[in-house]
């Protein structure tokens, strides 16, 4: 199963986590030639032995301190939350000149949890490849997630630039456009773009779920258009929401107090018939939608 083309970047990978992501990455490493061993470590249930029965990987188990020793790299695929005690478990074992990256949506908290118990001669270079699904588990990964997509890396002032570049490059090889940006500007950034649009969601599908019962079984039955759209976000995995709302908190309840002024200036409109103020501002977003699509052609 090892793959061993000239071109790998890396000796061997292991991926902390094979989930929506890890599997997407360890599909897209193979895919590319970019390991000459891929090895997964998953404390859910049963799903190390589906990873191998996947093809995904060369070995895999549940002990993430065994995929970490020899590895050059080590990528965090995790809910952001079990960052900081998988770090201190695998601490000790990690190779002197081993880059340690992850994917999470949050930075800032992510790099408080992790950088500490990593021992001198170890590079971290915390990545978030903004690209996903609301699905969950490694069946759910395919190796093309990335194509065309950001991958944002919020390396730290001190770390050492070549490690930078070669995470760099695993992620451009599997498709994706690097960006480099500083972790809050990345987290305040992502609770607006990423964080309150789940957000909203989880909340409309509660809204709706919490209506009387012959109108939330009517709302079900003939949810379409928007409502449909939002009940896809709000299928997203619980764990890893949870994880992002709470190690993003600061930036969120930011975004979420501004909105909260905005959603009431639009009830205060609709009250009073204030046709103008919802056409501005129906207007405005319809031109920022406009250029979301041309940015994307570019
Ligand atoms: N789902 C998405 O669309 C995106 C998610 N991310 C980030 O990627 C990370 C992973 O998310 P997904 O792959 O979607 O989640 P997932 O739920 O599909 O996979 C997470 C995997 O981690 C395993 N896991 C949990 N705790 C563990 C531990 N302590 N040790 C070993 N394995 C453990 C779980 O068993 C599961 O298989 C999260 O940090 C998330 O913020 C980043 C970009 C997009
Ligand atoms: O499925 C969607 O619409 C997403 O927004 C996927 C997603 C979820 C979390 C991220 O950090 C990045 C992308």
């Amino acid at each position: 199963m090892t793959t061993a083309p000239s071109s790998a970047l890396f000796d061997r990978v292991a991926l902390i986590g094979v989930g929506l992501i890890g599997s997407s990455l360890a599909r897209a490493i193979r895919r590319h030639g970019l390991a000459r061993t891929i090895a997964v470590a998953d404390q859910g249930e049963g799903v190390a032995a589906r990873a191998l029965a996947l093809g995904l990987c060369d070995e895999a188990g549940e002990d993430a301190v065994a995929a970490v020793r020899g590895a050059d790299l080590v990528m965090l695929c995790t809910p952001v939350g079990a960052g900081e005690a998988i770090a201190r478990a695998i601490g000790p074992a990690l190779a002197p000149g081993a880059i340690v990256s992850d994917v999470g949506s949050v930075k800032a908290r992510v790099i408080e949890m992790i950088a500490p118990h990593l021992p001198a001669g170890v590079h971290l270079v915390p990545g978030h490849p903004v690209a996903g699904t609301e699905k969950s588990g490694p069946e759910s990964g395919f190796a093309e997630l990335f194509e065309g997509r950001w991958c944002i890396l919020t390396p730290l002032p001190t770390t050492d630039a070549r490690a930078v570049d070669k995470v760099a490059e695993l992620w451009r090889r599997v498709g994706m456009v690097i960006e480099t940006m500083d972790p809050d500007t990345h987290d305040k950034v992502l609770a607006i773009t990423s964080h309150l649009p789940h957000l909203i969601a989880y909340t409309i599908v509660g809204t709706a779920a919490d209506l009387e019962d012959h109108l939330s079984q009517k709302v079900i039955a003939f949810s379409a258009g928007g409502f449909r759209d939002f009940t896809r976000i709000a299928g997203s995995d619980p764990v890893m929401w949870r994880d992002v709302f709470l190690n993003n908190r600061e930036a969120v309840l930011e975004i979420l107090q501004r909105f909260t002024e905005d959603l009431t200036a639009l009830q205060r409109a609709i009250r009073w018939g204030e046709g103008d103020t919802l056409e501005a501002l129906f207007t405005k977003t319809r031109a920022i939608r406009q250029a979301v699509i041309e940015a994307k052609q570019a």
